[in-house]
């Protein structure tokens, strides 16, 4: 069991310390992470890439509180999660997390801004009409506010679901493949548009993908293979295109 340790405690927004998830009982058990420890710091990008079932998503849903680890210890928003009980936890995710998913999951009846809004109002928590603007705006969308989804672009409607996740101003972004959906030119926009909300509003994001480019986005990209970190390399943002080439190679050498 790897335990290197990748944490920087005082910066961190996330820590996952020693994190070990079994799925299933009995003879049909699969380990889904083997010893991950990891810090995601305050303000900074992160993507986590490895090969099909290299235990991505399952690292995503541990860190936001969505699965319970089997073993080990998830720190968030300096709360140990694992001493919560499941109410407790819920209440950290809405105020502490955003969400966006390969889907964007809006409502077709709805406005951009209702649909931001929605979720909020689902757990008894007002935004302001101020805040639903700004988040809007945040994502290059204040002119869009009264439109439904189906007057948008497919990448228009995942920045809706960007301003959604984040209109309650969360300490961290989580996004599971929110690319995925997309075409070579939308998945920029909304992948720019993720880079400018850390630089500009600092938002610590944590970004599952397969995409080499969209990787190339982060200032830190992760590797898994068989549910351990394989391997942390930092990004030069000078460098551009050269770190998805980067990324690529590197993600070849581990399906190899
Ligand atoms: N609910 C579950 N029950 C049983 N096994 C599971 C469950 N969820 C995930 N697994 C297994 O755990 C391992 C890691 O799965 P996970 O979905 O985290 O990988 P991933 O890297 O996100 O994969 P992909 O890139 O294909 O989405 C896989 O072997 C998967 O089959």
């Amino acid at each position: 069991m790897t335990m290197t340790s990748h944490l920087t405690p005082t910066q961190d927004a996330v820590e996952l310390h020693g994190l070990r998830k079994v799925h299933g009982t009995g003879g049909r058990q699969v380990t889904a992470l083997d010893g991950v420890s990891l810090g995601f710091p305050r303000g900074t990008f992160t993507a986590i890439m490895g090969p099909s079932g290299s235990g991505k998503s399952t690292l995503l849903q541990c860190a936001a509180g969505l699965e319970q680890p089997s073993e080990g210890k998830i720190i968030l928003a300096g709360v140990d999660i694992g001493r919560q009980n499941e109410k407790q936890r819920t209440e950290l995710r809405r105020k502490h997390i955003g969400f966006v998913f390969q889907a964007f999951n809006l409502v077709e009846s709805l406005t951009a801004a209702q649909n931001v809004e929605l979720p909020s109002r689902f757990a008894g928590r007002k935004v302001s009409r101020e805040q639903v603007e700004q988040a809007l705006a945040s994502v290059g969308l204040a002119e869009r506010a009264g439109h439904r989804p189906s007057e948008l672009s497919g990448g228009q409607q995942q920045r809706v679901a960007l301003a959604r996740a984040l209109v309650t101003r969360p300490d961290v972004l989580f996004a599971d493949e929110p690319t995925g959906a997309l075409d070579t030119v939308t998945s920029r926009e909304v992948l720019r548009m993720m880079r400018m909300l850390v630089d500009q509003e600092g938002q610590t994001t944590l970004m599952v993908t397969h995409d080499p480019v969209a990787a190339a986005h982060a200032d830190v990209v992760v590797f898994l293979k068989d549910g351990q970190i394989a391997d942390r390399i930092p990004l030069d943002r000078r460098a551009g295109v050269n770190n998805a080439a980067a990324v690529a190679t590197h993600m070849a050498g581990l399906e190899a």
